[in-house]
């Protein structure tokens, strides 16, 4: 019955993100050696810890990988799971270092994991050894508002960030900014309206803005808007639900799959995002959900005909052995590393358009920025000068309905005092990163001839601005 994830790769998953930069550093003119300095990381630190649980001792590990620091902090999710090992965690660090030169923002790529399986401990275990787990990071240097700032990732979510925010807190009480120690941490301790949604948000911008340029759309053997698309997503978590959820709400799409771990649900009329996710709630499973289609091997959905796919659960579930099999046009990638390197290769000799991780999935560190920028500056966007917008709009509205004679309907009043909310503010950031990436992976695939695709571009466009010139070259 059960579905477990299917990752057959040749390689590890880091070998396969070092074969996707390789195909890319064909495009971009590096000095000698600078291409193995890309590829190894800076630093990794395994922590073992021992904690009393059940009346035995536990030992558990969890490394915390910085990949590059040519920017600091260094920025990039927790990963709380039984399958987390350094290999991955590498890997991982490795796309937050591309994905932050793509969206430009000004971190280095960091990623962390802790091999455990969070469903068998309670609340109170979680919390004791996320804490632990947290000063052990703290006292090497790998957790700081200055060096290392960690976000959610598969496992963890704003619980996590707030131990560990706390935990940080009380070894530092000194540090003027530590509220900016972990990005996703709760609103109310400093967290930014929009960021648990903000990775599902972004998938969703990315698709508007490719659905924006018709030539691209047509490229794909697509045509027309989001409106009514056909969509399969993979993972109903954090990131899969909410674009899910996002996509069919606001834009008309057609949610026809849901793969989750013990099986999918299909239905050609459409599935409700919010009763799916709502029925998962209370029943911790997919599994006698009512009115849809139920296959026992989820995996085998992502094959099913559709116009956009959506894995957002896991890396390594399109491979080889599957990949000729996939019948959606057009791929994005919302978890990270969901192709392998062959099964790219595979798709791409079928046409399939792939935007990649690295820039489809970046929503969550954009705001995560955007969250760090808040803590370090102590005063939320928009504190000083929402009054004043208002203000200024309602003078608007009185001058054109004085020179009018007209009164303002007040649908368009309201558009034109409302002051920005904070939240308003994120979405429009993010929106406009997602965009003017977009435009610029665009532009690049194409340049001087070249008919690169999006992956590739992606890569050689990141390596390109990590500016190999201010990496860290030793220079001491
Ligand atoms: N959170 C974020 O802001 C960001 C996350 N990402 C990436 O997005 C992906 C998902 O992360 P996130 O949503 O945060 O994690 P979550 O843990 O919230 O969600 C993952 C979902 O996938 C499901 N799942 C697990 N195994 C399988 C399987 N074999 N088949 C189908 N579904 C499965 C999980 O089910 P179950 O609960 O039963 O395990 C869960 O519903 C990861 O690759 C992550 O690195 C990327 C950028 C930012
Ligand atoms: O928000 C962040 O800092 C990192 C998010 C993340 O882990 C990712 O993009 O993979």
């Amino acid at each position: 019955m059960s579905d477990q994830p299917t990752a057959t790769r040749s390689g590890s998953f880091q070998q396969n993100v070092a074969l996707m930069l390789d195909r890319a550093l064909k495009e971009v003119k590096l000095e000698p050696g600078a291409d193995r300095a890309l590829k190894s990381c800076n630093a990794t630190l395994q922590v073992s810890f021992p904690i009393k649980l059940r009346g035995e001792v536990r030992t558990f590990t969890g490394w915390r990988a910085v990949h590059s620091t040519h920017r600091l902090p260094a920025k990039g999710g927790l990963r709380f799971s039984p399958t987390v090992d350094q290999d991955d965690t590498e890997a991982l660090a490795a796309l937050m270092t591309y994905k932050c030169a793509i969206v430009d923002v000004p971190f280095g790529g960091s990623k962390g994991g802790l091999c455990i399986d969070p469903t068998q401990y309670d609340r109170d275990e979680m919390e004791l050894i996320t804490r632990r787990f947290a000063r052990e990071l703290a006292r090497r240097g790998f957790l700081s508002p200055a060096t290392n700032v960690p976000a959610p990732d598969v496992g963890t979510g704003q619980r996590e960030m707030a131990w560990i925010l706390d935990t940080y807190k009380n070894l530092y009480p000194e540090d003027i900014n530590y509220v900016g120690c972990v990005t996703g941490k709760p609103v109310d301790l400093g967290g930014m309206p929009g960021r648990l949604e903000a990775t599902g948000r972004g998938i969703q911008y990315a698709l508007r803005e490719f659905f924006r340029h018709p030539a691209e759309v047509q490229a794909a053997g697509l045509q027309g808007s989001l409106e009514g698309k056909r969509i399969i997503v993979q993972g109903l978590g954090n990131v899969g639900y909410h674009a899910a959820k996002f996509l069919q709400e606001e834009d008309g799409a057609r949610i026809v799959g849901i793969i989750e771990r013990e099986g999918a649900l299909i239905d050609e009329r459409g599935l409700s995002v919010e009763a799916v996710r709502c029925y998962m709630n209370e029943h911790g499973t997919v599994l006698g959900y009512p009115d849809a289609r139920f296959v026992d091997k989820g995996a085998s959905v992502l094959a099913e005909d559709c116009d956009v796919l959506i894995p957002a659960a896991l890396e390594g579930v399109i491979h080889k052995d599957n990949a000729e099999s996939i019948r959606a046009p057009l791929i994005i990638e919302a978890a990270n590393g969901p192709i392998t390197y062959e099964a790219d290769e595979i798709l791409r000799g079928k046409g399939t358009v792939i935007l990649p991780d690295i820039y489809a999935n970046a929503g969550g560190v954009v705001v995560s920025y955007f969250e760090w920028i808040r803590n370090l500056s102590h005063i939320r966007f928009g504190r000083l000068q929402r009054r004043l917008d208002e203000t200024r709009g309602e003078h608007i509205v009185s001058a054109l309905e004085m020179m009018s004679g007209e009164k303002t309907p007040a649908w368009m009043r309201e558009n034109l005092i409302r002051g920005a909310e904070e939240v308003d503010l994120v979405r429009s950031g993010l929106d406009d990163a997602m965009r003017v990436a977009f435009q610029e992976i665009a532009r690049f695939r194409r340049e001087g001839g070249r008919h690169l695709d999006y992956r590739t571009a992606a890569y050689a466009l990141a390596v390109t601005r990590i500016n190999l010139g201010s990496l860290d070259l030793g220079a001491y």
